[in-house]
């Protein structure tokens, strides 16, 4: 299998091209490739396949070897790794996922190859069932959940994927390795959830920590970006632009009012291309 590894901001990935299908194996590859001592190491699988709907079609397999519905930061490395090979030469494309439809990307470039990545993210899902949780409810904000001992305070939404956005008084420091594992399945989420830690500095740059559904701890999470910013907002904490600090570095996300679209800004990068055997 021929890869290009690449990563958004530190969330890294295994990325194949040139598939018509997500192989049937899919998963136990996805387990195989990520392992970070057994095999190349990542937080995903990610293929980039053909679209009858939109210029390209990405599929993504956690390193746990479950499917996800979407990814934010994998859907800026698909667009880079189309753009840089030659694969489309408009910088404006369109990727079809699995969970939040047809996604509208706008590329920068620099000296001919992909800068900077922009995205509509689509709508951002509120409703309680539909995110999913267990709590039939219009919008989940500032809900309650205990684990380990705690209670915590979330608000609940789905770019696609599901996002519990949790605020805490240092996220830059906040230990989450415990309580993020309890939360991710917490019988409140009947898909399992990602789950964000958040420190808002103020109304437009929020500091933010995660632990990946089926990826534990990562650098960076797009979607979860996107869902920090959209539960900040629900939460009167930020305006609806924000700088969302991640371990791996920066990412800015606009909620516009007009189109009620999520719009993501952001770095991907290549860093080596190999054949896993
Ligand atoms: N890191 C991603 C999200 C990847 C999928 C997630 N672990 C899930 O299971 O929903 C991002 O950048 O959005």
């Amino acid at each position: 299998m021929e890869f290009t590894k690449m990563h958004g901001l530190g969330n890294d990935f295994v990325v194949v091209y040139g598939e018509q299908e997500l192989p049937a194996n899919a998963a136990e590859l996805a387990l195989q490739v990520c392992n970070r001592n057994f095999g190349i190491g990542a937080d995903g699988l990610v293929y980039i396949l053909p679209s009858e709907k939109a210029d390209f079609r990405m599929r993504i397999m956690n390193s746990d070897g479950t499917e996800a519905e979407q990814c934010g930061n994998a859907i800026r490395c698909v667009s880079k790794y189309v753009y840089d090979n030659g694969y489309i030469d408009r910088e404006e494309i369109t990727i079809e996922t699995l969970g939040a439809g047809v996604q509208k990307v706008q590329l920068t470039t620099d000296n001919g190859k992909v800068a900077k990545v922009r995205v509509d993210m689509g709508e951002p899902i509120l409703n309680g069932l539909q995110v999913p949780t267990t709590i039939d409810a219009a919008q989940v904000v500032e809900h309650p959940i205990e684990a380990n001992g705690q209670t915590f305070s979330f608000t609940a939404v789905s770019m696609g994927n599901p996002h519990c956005v949790i605020p805490v008084a240092d996220a830059a420091s906040f230990d989450y390795s415990v309580i993020g594992p309890l939360l991710e399945k917490h019988e409140l989420f009947p898909k399992k959830i990602n789950v964000e830690f958040v420190t808002v500095y103020n109304r437009n740059h929020v500091e933010m920590r995660v632990w990946e559904r089926g990826a534990g701890p990562t650098l960076a999470c797009g979607t979860g970006a996107c869902a920090t910013l959209v539960a900040s907002v629900l939460r009167g904490a930020t305006d609806r632009e924000a700088t969302i600090s991640l371990q791996g570095g920066d990412l800015y996300i606009e909620w516009n009012s007009s189109d009620n679209h999520v719009y993501m800004t952001g770095p991907a990068q290549e860093v080596f291309r190999g054949r896993f055997e």
